[in-house]
């Protein structure tokens, strides 16, 4: 699982460590580590050009630490103080003891650097940068330098990934002790580049609930429902599916090809692109309206392709797990969802977490985290929030809110959310618990896109294909 911590958290590791530690000793570890990093990406140190974006804070004070470190090793380094005399004292004694200097003019040495760390802020930032670093990001990003953040690119707000205004844009990021949140949320994680983590020893002080999680192979391998010996087609699980309309059957026949994926030992269909599910899926089990009369189902999927169609007010009176999309949100009454006896997944993109919000879509875009939170308490529900960052929240706000690590932007086809509800569904009629069935599918759906698409276009169909294959590449050691 990679891990994501707030800055309070961050802070208050660095702290118990600090105390126990000479004083500097943990600047010392982060610029060391910097300094490792930018020698690789420089590849070849001796003779390399590096500046150094220095704001008033520690985080300059990790670059220039770092600066010294690189002239010793040969590179010729400057450093331009975003705000001179508050640059960070020791740091820039270190930086000209070692033979670096300070630039006389910003912009002359940006156009001529290969590499550009940026110590401009940290996790000290807010609210964008200041309109006199504005400049010399634009230069650094303009210059054809390899751009190198310090801790996080500066202008992105740490704890929740959102770029109040201007922020750097960084090729790389070392970051420091543990992920900040922000740096795995979109749009904050686009600016980060690769990032990369540097151990300060931060680790035994953290503590065991993070902010944000994401699963890796190993711990989707470990949730994935597999058969015993014993199973039989019921006790692995039956999904039950009410999608499509006649205007979108084709919705009904994406959900049921997910579904189909997903671990259930059969699926259900009920609604009117029966004859369209049927010709496509012979395994599939279509039935006459309404749900209730459709026989064992250990959790539904309502609402991909629905259009005006009923079906969700008779899925959600049931007593099993129901994951509600696409049509089926619309309107969605939080006091029948809060009501109810089993638990609730609703899979919105932003615009239908927006509708359901009453805000912009822009804002659910720009406040991913809160607004996924957010959703959960209105609707006591488990909520995945699809888009460039996947996140997946809990209605109980001590649990870490899961993020997607897998996806592609060619994702963004329509029908390929039908797939992952389906899919999704199929996860959680075989016993998931809804974060985790969130969370698995979005990370094999993801996989799925990026095995079949190879850096080109897919279809949803091609998707909802794939899915076996990404599934052994998770379970295969
Ligand atoms: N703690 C530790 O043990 C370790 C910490 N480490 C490092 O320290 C970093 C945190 O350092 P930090 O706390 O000094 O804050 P930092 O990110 O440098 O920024 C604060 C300064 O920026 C300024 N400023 C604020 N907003 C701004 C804006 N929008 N645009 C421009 N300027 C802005 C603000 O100015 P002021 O408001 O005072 O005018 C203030 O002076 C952390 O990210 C990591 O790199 C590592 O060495 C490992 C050990
Ligand atoms: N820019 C993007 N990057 C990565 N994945 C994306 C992006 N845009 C959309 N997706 C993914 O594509 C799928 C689209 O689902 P959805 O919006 O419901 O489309 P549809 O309703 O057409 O099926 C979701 O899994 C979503 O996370
Ligand atoms: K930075």
């Amino acid at each position: 699982m990679r891990l994501g911590y707030s800055v309070e958290t961050v802070r208050a590791a660095e702290g118990e460590l600090m105390a126990r530690l000479p004083e500097g000793a943990l600047m010392q570890r982060a610029a060391a580590g910097l300094a490792a990093a930018a020698a690789g990406l420089l590849g070849r140190v001796y003779g390399a050009r590096v500046v150094l974006l220095v704001g008033s804070g520690d985080n300059g004070g990790d670059a220039l630490y770092a600066g010294a470190r690189l002239v010793r090793r040969g590179a010729g380094v400057s450093a331009v103080l975003i705000t001179p005399g508050r640059a960070h004292t020791a740091g820039l004694a270190a930086l000209l003891r070692a033979g670096g200097r300070v630039a006389d003019d910003p912009y002359e040495v940006l156009a001529a650097a290969d590499l550009v760390l940026d110590g401009i802020t940290g996790i000290g930032g807010h609210g964008g940068l200041r309109p006199d670093a504005v400049p010399l990001a634009r230069a650094a990003h303009g210059s054809g330098a390899v751009v190198l953040a310090v801790d996080l690119p500066s202008g992105v707000e740490a704890d929740t990934g959102e770029v109040g205004g201007e922020a750097v844009r960084a090729d790389a990021t070392v970051t420091f002790g543990a992920y900040k949140t922000g740096l795995l949320i979109d749009p904050a994680r686009e600016y980060a580049g690769a990032v990369r983590l540097v151990d300060i020893g931060l680790g035994p002080h953290l503590p065991s609930v993070p902010e944000l999680e994401a699963l890796q192979h190993a711990d989707v391998a470990h949730l994935l429902p597999v058969p015993a010996a014993e199973s039989d087609k019921y006790r692995r699980g039956v999904v039950g599916v009410v999608a499509g309309s006649a205007r979108y059957p084709g919705a009904a026949v994406l959900a049921v090809a997910g579904a189909l994926r997903g671990g259930a030992g059969a699926v259900r269909y009920v609604g009117p692109g029966s004859d369209a599910v049927i010709a496509r899926f012979p395994e599939a089990l279509v039935h006459g309206w309404p749900p209730s009369k459709a026989g064992r189902v250990q959790a539904w999927v309502v609402g991909p392709g629905l259009g005006d169609s009923p079906g969700v007010d008779e899925v959600l009176d049931s007593d099993v797990p129901v994951l509600v999309d696409a049509d089926g949100l619309r309107g969605l009454d939080p006091a029948v969802v809060r009501a109810r006896s089993a638990p609730t997944l609703l899979t919105p993109h932003a615009g239908e977490a927006a509708a359901l919000l009453g805000v912009a879509r822009e804002e659910v875009e720009g406040t991913r985290l809160a607004s996924v939170r957010a959703l959960a308490a209105k609707y006591g529900a488990t909520v995945l929030l699809k888009g460039s960052t996947t996140l997946v929240a809990d209605p109980d706000p001590r649990r870490a809110v899961r993020v997607n690590p897998t996806g592609t932007s060619w994702l963004a086809t329509a029908g390929s959310g039908d797939v992952l509800s389906g899919l999704t569904g199929s996860l959680l009629a075989a016993g998931l618990a809804p974060l985790d069935a969130g969370s698995v599918g979005a990370y094999l759906h993801g996989l799925a896109a990026r095995l079949v698409s190879r850096d080109a276009p897919v279809s949803a169909h091609d998707v909802a294909t794939a899915l076996p294959q990404a599934w052994r590449d998770t379970t295969t050691p």
